[in-house]
Parts: C-alpha cells; sequence; structure tokens
C-alpha cells in the first residue's frame, strides 16, 4: 500500500480519518484486536513502522484505536502528532503494568490518578520546578463511574512510568511501594505531560499483568478476559467524552 501524504512524521493519514477520541495501546495488534472485537465499520488509518490505527464507530460514534509502541519517547511522538496534527482531543491509553501496591493483584484494572517517573522528557519545558504528570478528572470520574457500574474493581492511585523495564536497581520496587504506588509501566507520564501542554485530555487504565512482589502473573488466556474489561471501560469513557 502507498504511504499517503501527511502532515505528521509518524502517521500516515488525514485529518478526517482519526477520530477525536483514540484509545491507545503499547501493542499494535491490542489495537487491532479492540478494532475486531468492538468496532464497525472499521477503517485502517495508518500502517506506517506497523504501528496499526484503526477508526470505527462504538454505539454509534466514531472512536480511533491506534497503538503507542513502548517508552515515553514512542508514547510521547504519537500522542503529540494525535493531538497537534489530527485535532484529536482525548486519549485513552490501556496498557499492561507490574503490580506495587499490597492491595492490588494481578487482573485488576488501575485507573492513574497521577504518574511520578524517572523519565526527563518534561525537562523540554523548562517548567520552573516539578510537573505533575495528572490525568483529565472528567475522564477518570467517566471511568471509575463505568467500572462500577460495571461491577469490576478498579483503583484508583499513582503508577510509576519506567524508563526501565530491566532495572538493574533491585530496591527501586521497594521504594515505589513506600509512597503508595500501586502499578509500574512505562508511558502513562509522557502522555499526561503532552496533554497538559497541548490543553487536551488524557487518561491512562492499566491491566495488572504481573506482581512485581508476589510474582503472581496471567496466563495468556486470563490476559485476554482481563483486558477486555480494561478496553470495554475505555470505550465507554471514550464515547462519553465525545459529544452527541
Ligand atoms: O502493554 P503495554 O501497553 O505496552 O504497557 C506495558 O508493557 C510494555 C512493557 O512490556 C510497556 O509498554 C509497558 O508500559
Ligand atoms: O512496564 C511493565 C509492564 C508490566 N510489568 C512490568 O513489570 N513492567
Amino acid at each position: 500500500m502507498a504511504i499517503k501524504e501527511s502532515p505528521s512524521a509518524s502517521i500516515a493519514a488525514e485529518e478526517s480519518q482519526i477520530a477525536k477520541a483514540v484509545l491507545m495501546p503499547g501493542d499494535p495488534l491490542r489495537a487491532k484486536y479492540v478494532a475486531d472485537h468492538y468496532l464497525e465499520e472499521v477503517v485502517c488509518f495508518n500502517t506506517v513502522r506497523n504501528m496499526l490505527g484503526y477508526t470505527g464507530t462504538y454505539k454509534g460514534k466514531r472512536i480511533s484505536v491506534m497503538g503507542h509502541g513502548m517508552g515515553v519517547p514512542s508514547m510521547g511522538i504519537y500522542s503529540y502528532e494525535l493531538y497537534q496534527f489530527f485535532g484529536v482531543d482525548t486519549i485513552i491509553r490501556i496498557g499492561s503494568a507490574g503490580g506495587i501496591g499490597d492491595d492490588v493483584k494481578v487482573r485488576d484494572v488501575v485507573i492513574a490518578l497521577g504518574a511520578s517517573t524517572n523519565s526527563h522528557f518534561a525537562d523540554q519545558y523548562r517548567f520552573p520546578g516539578q510537573l505533575c504528570a495528572t490525568a483529565d478528572f472528567r475522564l477518570l470520574r467517566d471511568a471509575v463511574e463505568t467500572a462500577e457500574a460495571m461491577g469490576v474493581r478498579a483503583d484508583v492511585g499513582q503508577v510509576f512510568t519506567a524508563d526501565q523495564f530491566y532495572n538493574d536497581n533491585p530496591d527501586a520496587g521497594a521504594m515505589y511501594r513506600k509512597f503508595g504506588i500501586l502499578a509500574l509501566e512505562m508511558e502513562t507520564a509522557g502522555l499526561y505531560w503532552t496533554a497538559q501542554r497541548l490543553g487536551k485530555r488524557a487518561l491512562s487504565l492499566l491491566t495488572i499483568s504481573d506482581h512485581i512482589f508476589t510474582g503472581e502473573s496471567l496466563s495468556a488466556q486470563e490476559r485476554q478476559d482481563s483486558f477486555h474489561e480494561m478496553m470495554e471501560i475505555a470505550l465507554e469513557t471514550a464515547w462519553k467524552s465525545l459529544e452527541g
């Protein structure tokens, strides 16, 4: 397929092809899964670098879903381009995470109120202080209400966005835990900062796929079933964010 002319470096699409609300998993095949299982009248709008992006309808409203890759730099590129060049208003990350907190179990959904991080992505802003990476309140409230209505256990709190998946510091997890951090992942701070800088809306939903301290982890089948709950909360929250 020929690559289209595009206003952005990494997404080859026209603005009209992308909805105002976009769900984003790290894995582009999880994006395809959402498109295949939940959206109707689906059109693929991006294949550059195989970072698959789709737009379809969910309960009559247009919603897009696209992978964002792993790590803050990758999230920084895709979220910036979607917000800045394609008129996207809302991004909801649908990711996996390692559990840290005592109360957090595998299969739980975590709704990220804010993200502490060791990323230096925000240095570019020369913000005179430490910039909090926080969720959009209305999206967070709608996600909490949706989870409650679905009867899904969802923990709301702080996550840690790490630049490392393999961390040479054996004490890091215990320190995160001391500060009440629920889960460890690799993109939320980058998404929240980008949204804040551009005056847009963002939320990160995470499913606990493994636990750093208990060693528990989900089987492939369990991962799929648990991720459905997060996907449905995200779709309903995105749907509510859209006018009309
Ligand atoms: O499952 P995703 O959304 O990719 O999220 C988590 O999984 C990846 C690491 O395996 C990192 O991207 C981390 O944030
Ligand atoms: O980033 C991640 C994702 C899942 N589990 C982890 O330990 N880290």
